[in-house]
């Protein structure tokens, strides 16, 4: 997979997103039906390839994806994931090129203790998300969850820190992004370490 991301079609993406689904899911991260993933395939104007809704992530194969517009609509047809819209949205306003959302039990066990956020320092780990290990304090924000994904596009705008490319959703789960499908994928195993660090201390 190479930061070319524009260069997928849309199969080409259902592959990439079914197999970073099976790893998540083989993690637990991903139980029931939950979570979903998404990649960016154009710019301009902004189209992403979405996880079809409702389907078990373990089992995804190249066809359960479906493309979606800047407002998360399905261009094409198709049930995208419920949560197309914010996908699109944490997309626009970050610049990423995935966007990763896993139901880890770490991120909302910590969301409850933390709602403030969390934050992390003196860790070897902070590197994976391009900060220093030592000398800075990094903000994971919690932001309330709400089944409107345009109230949850502007909580998660509000509250993101740019140092941070992630945000728990309190009692739901974890958002992360990064600039292609194997860059959120380390940074969506970077923050579970980080969050399942601090669960483990308190
Ligand atoms: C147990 S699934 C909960 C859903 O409401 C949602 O939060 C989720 O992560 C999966 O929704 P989906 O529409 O399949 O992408
Ligand atoms: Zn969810």
């Amino acid at each position: 997979m190479t930061a070319d991301i524009s260069a997928l079609d849309l199969e080409e993406a259902g592959a990439v997103l079914a197999a970073e689904s099976a790893r998540f899911a083989s993690f637990g991260w991903m139980r029931g039906t939950s979570g979903n993933l998404s990649v960016v395939l154009s710019r301009d104007p902004l189209r992403l390839a979405v996880t079809a809704s409702g389907h078990d992530k373990g089992e995804l194969t190249p066809a359960d994806v479906v493309l979606v517009d800047g407002g998360g609509a399905a261009v094409n047809g198709g049930k995208p994931s419920a949560e197309a819209e914010l996908h699109a949205r944490v997309a626009a306003l970050t610049g990423a090129g995935a966007v990763v959302h896993v139901h880890t039990v770490a991120s909302v066990a910590m969301g409850r203790r933390e709602p403030g956020g969390i934050v992390f320092s003196d860790l070897e780990m902070l590197k994976g998300v391009g900060q220093p290990a030592h000398g800075v304090e990094v903000t994971l924000p919690v932001i309330a969850n709400s089944q409107d994904m345009k109230v949850l596009g502007d909580r998660l705008e509000a509250a993101r820190d740019p140092r941070m490319p992630a945000v728990v959703v309190a009692g739901h789960g974890l958002y992360v992004w990064g600039a292609d499908p194997r860059q959120a994928r380390h940074h969506t195993e970077v923050v579970e370490w980080l969050l399942e660090l601090e669960l483990s201390q308190r």
